[in-house]
């Protein structure tokens, strides 16, 4: 069977192979879609004869880490097998073929969100965020404590063609402030304001608000739908947050704030919800508020340059550390010394001193953004420490303010 790299003319096989393999063979044909994020070079088939039966895509991104720096990453999406032709290792030589590229073009890392657990630990992903959505009941909730709003902001709403104008520039701004956020490209943006229709149908125009502080500069927007449910002459509606975009503190506030005061309103729903969010602390009742069965692992990372990964990112505490890496692509295999320094920065290279810790390139990766502790995956038997006290130490090193969320399904 041959893998190759496809060109725009073969598209609409490959999409229908996309999806059979995403088990939507009632899809619709989405060629405008696929011709706007198709990147020549990014996207595989695997062909039987002349028959599509895998699909492979990346894209180039850039992923915030600790510190708010940014590291070019190889995105994965699209990853498919037809049911006919699996287990005979095309995702294995997909997978290889494009961390090879991913390596060459210089990509610190690559990226992906799972579809089961156990498909990409054995190519050295490791998960690395997590997701998890919120349901609040405003009739317990008790609304907002008094906590300091954006003094002199206003909220308008917006219409999809201002949301194609403003929003890429905001969010472009916000990505910055949280690690494990990647760039939303002028397609994604095209997709969420349905100026661009993809293949699974049934897109409905979302209530957006923007916010803009008293200098009259967006720093907020708030995407959400609203169920509209009564219970005979009673509303008993649900306000469903998509997206809560804020450039600071206060515009948080504010947008919440609205969130929860929408009329009709009786239960928010946050979709996804960064895990070191404080809402549920802004409610006087934080009870109010509990866990959707929408969490768990989320973004997987996959280290591939070792010096560029780490040497981007900030640090907890000044110190070194030598880690041990088995990474069978090769990719991160050796010994590398993580050196940092107390103005927080650090560097890794290899180095041929001993180890303080024995680990997988998966579990590394799972370390990466600070969504994992070392202490956590020693207990779990997935990092052996070496030298006695070396996994404390690690994570103070490791340590961040926040830990990571990547905000956008790719
Ligand atoms: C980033 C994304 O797009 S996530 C979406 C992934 N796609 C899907 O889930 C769609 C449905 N599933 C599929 O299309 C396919 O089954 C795939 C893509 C998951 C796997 O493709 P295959 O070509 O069958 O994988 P391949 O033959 O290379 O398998 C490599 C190894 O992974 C294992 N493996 C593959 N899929 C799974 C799985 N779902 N669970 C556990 N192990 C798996 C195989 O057993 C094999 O192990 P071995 O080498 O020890 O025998």
């Amino acid at each position: 069977m041959d893998i190759r790299e496809i060109t725009e003319d073969e598209l609409g096989g490959w999409g229908r192979a996309l999806d059979l393999g995403f088990m939507r063979p009632d899809a619709a044909p989405a060629p405008e879609a696929r011709r706007a994020v198709f990147d020549p070079g990014r996207s595989l088939g695997a062909y039987d004869g002349e028959r599509c039966v895998g699909t492979f895509r990346s894209f180039a991104t850039e992923l915030t880490v600790p510190g708010g720096a940014v590291v070019p990453a190889d995105a994965i999406s699209n990853v498919t097998v037809s049911a006919t032709h699996r287990r005979r290792g095309l995702l294995s030589r997909m997978m290889a073929r494009d961390l090879a590229a991913a390596s060459e073009r210089g990509d610190a890392v690559a990226i992906l969100i799972a579809a089961e657990y156990r498909i990409y630990g054995r190519f050295g992903f490791g998960p690395a965020t997590r997701c998890g959505g919120l349901e609040i009941d405003l009739t317990r909730a008790g609304g907002l404590r008094s906590v300091p709003g954006a003094e002199g902001g206003r909220i308008d709403f917006a219409t999809m063609e201002e949301v194609r104008k403003v929003g890429p520039a905001l969010f472009d701004r916000y990505r910055r402030t949280q690690p494990g956020a990647i760039e939303r490209s002028e397609a994604t943006w095209r997709l969420r304001t349905g100026d661009l229709r993809g293949s699974i149908g049934d897109w409905k125009e979302p209530f957006v608000v923007l916010h803009r502080d008293a200098a009259d500069q967006v720093t907020g927007m708030l995407t959400y739908s609203v169920a509209d449910v009564w219970e005979g002459k009673r509303p008993d509606c649900t306000l469903v947050v998509h997206d809560h975009l804020a450039l600071d503190r206060a515009t948080a506030v504010a947008l919440w704030r609205f969130a929860f005061s929408v009329d009709w309103v009786r239960r928010v729903e946050v979709r996804d919800i960064a895990p070191d969010d404080p809402l549920p602390l802004l409610l006087d009742d934080p009870r109010a508020a509990r866990a959707t069965e929408r969490s768990g692992d989320f973004m997987w990372v996959r280290v591939l340059d070792m010096t560029a990964a780490f040497g981007a990112r900030t640090y907890g505490a000044p110190g070194r550390v030598v880690f041990a890496v088995s990474d069978p692509a090769g990719y991160a295999e050796g010994r590398w010394a993580l050196e940092t320094a107390p103005d927080g920065s650090g560097s890794c290279t290899r180095t041929a001193d001993p180890a303080d810790l024995a680990l997988g390139v998966g579990a590394l990766s799972s370390l990466y953004l600070g969504g994992e502790t070392v202490s956590r995956l020693t207990a779990a038997g997935l990092v052996e420490e070496l030298v006695p006290g070396a996994a404390v130490r690690a994570d103070l090193t490791l340590r961040t303010p926040d830990r990571p969320w990547c905000p956008d399904m790719f």
